[in-house]
């Protein structure tokens, strides 16, 4: 039997990562796709009082629990189910419920720091980075995490400028040499999408 196809899909924060996977999504029937967010494997910090949480470095490499995603990763391509965590981001820990999520032909992983990863990397058969001007990116983020994750304008610009620019900088921006794919704009580059697609159909054999 044909071993599934891992698509990475890497890009800084508000780079259309998410949206560019739900757009591939949106053009391959369900049935055949799984996606895995690498935001899911931040780690567990119930053990940490919320304000040590809030210090974390969400942007370091240190942050996941990659070996946690490198065995799920394994796991559905090897078409085993996997308990995939939910992260909550106004808590920042993990809760305590899991969602099951069934092999599929198609993988498609996202996350700031897949091609970052050597361990990861190499399990990809595709490897896409989406590349979105850092203005753009910034000014989404700040709309995104006051709504949807509980935060306050002075910390999102904050956390910004003491570690989420400096990580990019150190770990997202230099993975780009490792893409197959670069996608300028992200999700709506429906050109890009397109490609992308035609060569998953043709693996589906459609
Ligand atoms: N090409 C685009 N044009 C306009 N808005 C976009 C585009 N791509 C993404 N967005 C919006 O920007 C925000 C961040 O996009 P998202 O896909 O969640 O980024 P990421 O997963 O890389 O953090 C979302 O609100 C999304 O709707
Ligand atoms: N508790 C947390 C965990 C992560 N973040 C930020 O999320 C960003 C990655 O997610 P994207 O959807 O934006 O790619 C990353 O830049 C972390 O700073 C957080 O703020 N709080």
């Amino acid at each position: 039997m044909k071993k599934p196809l891992l698509i990475g899909i890497t890009g800084g924060t508000g780079s259309g990562k998410s949206t560019v996977s739900t757009e591939i999504l949106k053009s391959i029937h369900e049935k055949n796709v799984a996606i895995i967010e690498q935001d899911s494997y931040y780690k567990d910090q119930s053990h940490l009082s919320f304000e040590e949480r809030v210090k974390t470095n969400y942007d370091h490499p240190f942050a996941f629990d990659n070996d946690l995603l490198i065995q799920h990763l394994k796991d559905l391509l090897n078409r085993k189910p996997i308990e995939k965590p939910i992260y909550d981001f106004e808590r920042h820990t993990r809760k305590k419920e899991t969602i099951t999520v069934y092999p599929k032909e198609i993988i498609i992983l996202e996350g700031i720091l897949i091609l970052a990863d050597e361990e990861i990397r190499n399990l990809c058969d595709i490897k896409i980075f989406v590349d979105t001007d850092s203005d753009v990116r910034v000014i989404r983020r700040i709309e995104r995490d006051m709504k949807e994750r509980g935060r306050t304008l002075d910390s999102v610009i904050n956390q910004y400028m003491t570690t989420v620019r400096p990580a990019h900088m150190q770990f997202v921006e230099p993975s780009k040499k490792h893409a197959d794919i670069i996608i300028p704009e992200g999700g709506y580059n429906k050109v890009a999408i397109d490609i992308i697609v035609t060569k998953i159909n043709s693996i589906l054999g459609k």
